[in-house]
């Protein structure tokens, strides 16, 4: 039987490891780590991506936070911001030696939403 993107990305467990990582690669990352070091309350914002990844994913909890184009609205994120964090995102999913039909999916989810978060 097909496994589901939630699934392949090792459910909510594999999803939070992943959300963590790309903190961590954002927080080392000239290109963007000041928007997160300066971000209110970052264990917060990890839970809610964990959320948003969870869901967009088709896992069965739901998203709490706030939609895309509210939270990043004001903020003047740049392409090259976007594709910093894309990139990192990217490195985290190597890490986590995820395959690349699974990779392309998630980044394919991720760009639809590009215009809700570059220059908003
Ligand atoms: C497709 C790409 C992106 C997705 C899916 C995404 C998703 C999210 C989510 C789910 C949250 C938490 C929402 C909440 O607390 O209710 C968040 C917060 C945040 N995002 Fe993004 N984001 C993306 C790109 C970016 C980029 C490119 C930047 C800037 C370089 C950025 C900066 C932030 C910051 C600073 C916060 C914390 C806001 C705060 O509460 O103070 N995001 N993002």
């Amino acid at each position: 039987m097909a496994t589901t993107l939630y699934q392949r990305l090792g459910e909510s467990a594999g999803i939070a490891r992943l959300v963590d990582d790309v903190i961590a690669a954002h927080l080392s990352n000239p290109l963007v780590k000041t928007r997160f070091e300066n971000a209110e309350d970052l264990e917060h914002t990890k839970k809610m991506a964990t959320e948003f990844f969870c869901a967009g994913a088709g896992g069965p909890q739901p998203y709490t936070g706030r939609d895309m184009l509210t939270v990043h609205k004001g903020m003047n994120i740049s392409e090259q911001e976007y594709l910093a964090v894309m990139d990192d995102i990217v490195g985290a999913m190597g890490k986590h030696q995820l395959d690349d039909a699974t990779k392309n999916e998630v980044i394919g989810i991720l760009y639809a939403l590009k215009g809700h978060i570059i220059r908003v």
